[in-house]
């Protein structure tokens, strides 16, 4: 498999807090997205901060298109897409202006596509940026990064804020890009009901450590939240004991191994907010895909 971007042992730690990315490991394939799932907290803008080099990390590697980016050439910039909550672009330009500008910053610069996407999201041509909602402005940054020929697209809450028909919209064009460019996505969501819909890989993290990654696949048809008593979990140990939470009279277990379950335990319908809540409480192993 050939992957764009290769996070290995990626460790960083902060002078002005206790916080700390701790051996950070994960992969994203070309033509697939990665959903980055993680608390407030949890590290996953520094970990997009270290990808991009805005934060000088104390060890590890990053490759980039294969390339480690402590030595990539700037040029590789131009195909990686960039969108983060509080992007800004010069307010006092309108839609078309500013293409004029990214015509000259972008080799790749595509006007068709970027008018397409502009036409796609609704965003009026001729409205300075700075009277722009939150919405708008995240919809125009989503535009550009689709319209210079990245190949990586690195997407910090890219959707949130969004409509229901604009979230529809940008969760459509991304997985065009994915499908007909084969490019690669990391995006970071607290609405996991998108990742839900658009990521093929799962890469949890929890207090700067990566907890879980998994394939969505392997999620839906291996994994399994049940409820035992806590006498009854010795009798699970075959079953890939991810993560368990102690409730009042019972024990809710996250397993990965759905399938060999003795008969007596029942399954709980579960979607990604219920792993994530389950995962900030005890976890008993790290599992994952290569
Ligand atoms: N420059 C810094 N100096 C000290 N601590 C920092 C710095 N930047 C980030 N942190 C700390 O790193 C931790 C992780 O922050 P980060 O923004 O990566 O989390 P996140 O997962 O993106 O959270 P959210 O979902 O709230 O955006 C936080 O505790 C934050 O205080």
């Amino acid at each position: 498999m050939e992957y764009a971007l290769e996070i290995e042992g990626l460790c960083k730690s902060f002078s002005k807090s206790r916080f700390a990315l701790k051996n950070i490991s994960f992969s994203v394939p070309y033509g697939s997205i990665t959903g980055f799932i993680g608390e407030n907290g949890a590290g996953k803008t520094s970990t997009m901060g270290a990808i991009l080099q805005t934060l000088h990390i104390d060890s590890g590697s990053i490759k980039i298109f294969g390339e480690r980016i402590a030595e990539a050439k700037k040029e590789i910039n131009n195909h990686i897409g960039v969108v983060y909550d509080a992007m800004n672009f010069s307010g006092n330009l309108d839609v078309i202006k500013l293409s004029k500008v990214f015509r000259y910053l972008y080799h790749n610069w595509d006007n068709q596509e970027y008018f397409n996407y502009i036409e796609l999201f609704s965003l009026p041509k001729k409205q300075k940026i700075n009277s722009f909602s939150r919405g708008m402005a995240m919809k125009l940054s989503i535009a550009v990064a689709l319209s210079h020929g990245a190949r990586l697209l690195i997407l910090d809450e890219a959707t949130s804020g969004l409509d229901p028909v604009g979230r529809e919209d940008v969760l459509e064009a991304l997985l065009k890009f994915v499908r007909d460019q084969k490019g690669a996505i990391l995006l970071s969501s607290h609405i996991t009901s998108d990742i839900e819909k658009v990521a093929d890989t799962l890469v949890f993290i929890k207090k700067g450590e990566i907890v879980l990654k998994t394939s969505k696949n392997d999620l839906l048809n291996n994994y399994a939240i049940i409820q035992c008593k806590e006498n009854e979990l010795n009798d699970l140990r075959l079953n890939g004991i991810i993560a368990y939470k102690n409730q009042t009279d019972y024990v809710d277990v996250l397993v990965s191994n759905k399938n060999e379950l003795p008969a007596k335990f029942h399954k709980k319908n579960f979607s990604i907010d219920d792993i994530t809540l389950l995962l900030n409480f005890r976890r008993l192993k790290q599992v994952g895909i290569p």
